[in-house]
Formats: C-alpha cells, structure tokens, sequence
C-alpha cells in the first residue's frame, strides 16, 4: 500500500519562506500531520530545498520532495521519495511532459523506486503556480470531475490533487472530484486556515495539504486543521 492511503493532513513547507517566530521543524513535526511536502512555485533553488529537506528528515515523519522545476530536485537519503506534479489543465505541455523529459535527460540518480507523480487541477487563477503553467482554471464541476477521472482512468494516476493554493475552493467542485475517483487518493490544497475549514475539505478529499499557515500563523494553527481533517475522516462511513 502506498504511504499516502492512510494520510488525513499533509503539511507543505515552502522552501523560500520562513517558518514562523522561532519555531522549528521538529515543531511542524510534532503538529500531528501526516506528512511533509517540501516545495513552492517561485523562487525555488536545490541549495534551499537541500536545507528544509535536511532539517525534516530528522524527525519521524514522512518527507516528500515536491518539485516544480529540474533544478529544485536534490538527491538524499534524508527523505523518503518525490512527489512529481502533471499538471492535467497547463495551457503549456512543459508542465505536461516537457519539464519531466528535461529532468529525466539531465538527472542520473533518479530513483524510480520512490518517485510517484501527482495530477494537478490547477483552480486559481490568481496563484503563481496558475500564471506559471498557464493553467485553464475556468472549469465548472463537471469539468474538473471530468480531468479527475481522466487522471485516474486513462493516465492511471494515483493521486489527484485539486489546487486552489491561496484561496479556500468551491466544496461542490471538490466533491465532484472526489465522487468520480474510485481508488485513487484526493490531496486537496488551497487556503485552509482553521478548524473549519479543514473539516469541511476533509469531508470530500481524503488528504487536506496546508500551506502558506505553517508559514503566516504557525504551527498551533496547523494543529487546529490537523483536528479538523480527522474530525472530518473520523465521520465518514467506514469504507
Ligand atoms: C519534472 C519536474 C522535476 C518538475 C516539474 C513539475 C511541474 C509540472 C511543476 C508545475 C508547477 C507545480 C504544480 C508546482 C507544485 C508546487 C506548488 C503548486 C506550489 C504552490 O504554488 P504557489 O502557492 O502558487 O506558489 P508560491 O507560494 O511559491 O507563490
Ligand atoms: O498555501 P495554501 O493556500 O495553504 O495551499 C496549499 C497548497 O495546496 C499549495 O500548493
Ligand atoms: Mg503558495
């Protein structure tokens, strides 16, 4: 079974930004998370995931590299795998495919054994990663219903990751993903900030991701989702 079955909460620490006050990773550790994903659209260097990277992997928490460019991968035993965006509405096909054959062309220590991608639906228009992959964010439910399925079913992904980074999403378009899935895994990300909120995501994704919080409030705030998303599984029919 792959780790990610059994994560209700993933916490995303960006590598170009701070954590908050002086707390540490062993403190993001010990918010109750399931996971650590390390990556962010904009100033991303391989020095700077190398130091977050580093930093999480001393704790007993799984930690994924999320990269969004070739030159943002780093190589360590620190860390337990990558997590490779597709982004299924890039208005660009290098966020397709083409950035993944450059990585593949320049990259010789790819270890296959613990890179796994992730199927973006990219649903702000407003975020960096959006104007980034050019992304067509104007979908209504059917449509991202629609990417959903053909991420699970045609392209045989395992992870469908609906991305509204920045703004909280429209619940009905996350249920329609969520609906149309049948054994692969839902990541839902994008403006989660409390309790609530995490709770009500948590109610059609299997996994909630929460981002820029760790960074702007910290990690007591991460903790209050933490309960929210498994609050949220906890109510769901035993599947
Ligand atoms: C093939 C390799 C190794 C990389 C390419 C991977 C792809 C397709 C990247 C596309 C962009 C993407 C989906 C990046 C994932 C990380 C992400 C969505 C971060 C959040 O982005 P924002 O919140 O918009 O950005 P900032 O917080 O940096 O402003
Ligand atoms: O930063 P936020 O809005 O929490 O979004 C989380 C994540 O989906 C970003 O890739
Ligand atoms: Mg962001």
């Amino acid at each position: 079974m792959s780790d990610w079955a059994d994560w209700d909460h993933i916490t995303k620490i960006d590598p170009d930004k701070t954590l908050h006050g002086d707390e540490t990773y062993e403190d993001v550790a010990a918010t109750g998370t399931d996971a650590i994903e390390v990556g962010g659209t904009t100033g991303m260097t391989e020095e700077k995931m190398k130091r977050v990277v580093d930093a999480c992997g001393k704790y007993d928490i799984p930690v994924y590299i999320e990269p969004s460019n070739p030159a943002s991968v780093v190589h360590s035993d620190r860390h337990d795998g990558y997590l490779v965006p597709v982004v299924m509405n890039a208005g660009d096909v290098t966020w397709i495919t083409g950035a993944h054959k450059e990585w593949i062309r320049i990259d010789d220590e790819i270890d296959w054994s613990r890179t796994f991608t992730e199927a973006y639906i990219v649903m702000n228009p407003d975020a960096s990663v959006a104007t980034y992959t050019q992304a067509s964010c104007d979908l209504d439910a059917e449509e991202v219903a629609a990417y959903a399925e053909a991420a699970e079913h045609l392209l045989g992904q395992e992870i469908i990751y609906v991305e509204y980074s920045g703004m909280l999403g429209d619940t009905e378009k996350v249920a329609a993903a969520a609906d149309i899935l049948d054994e692969a895994t839902l990541f839902y990300g994008g403006g989660i900030h409390d309790y609530e909120s995490a709770r009500k995501m948590a109610e059609h994704a299997d996994t909630v991701v929460v981002g820029d919080l760790v960074h702007d409030e910290g990690c007591e705030a991460v903790r209050e989702t933490v309960e929210g998303a498994q609050d949220a599984k906890a109510a769901k029919a035993p599947e």
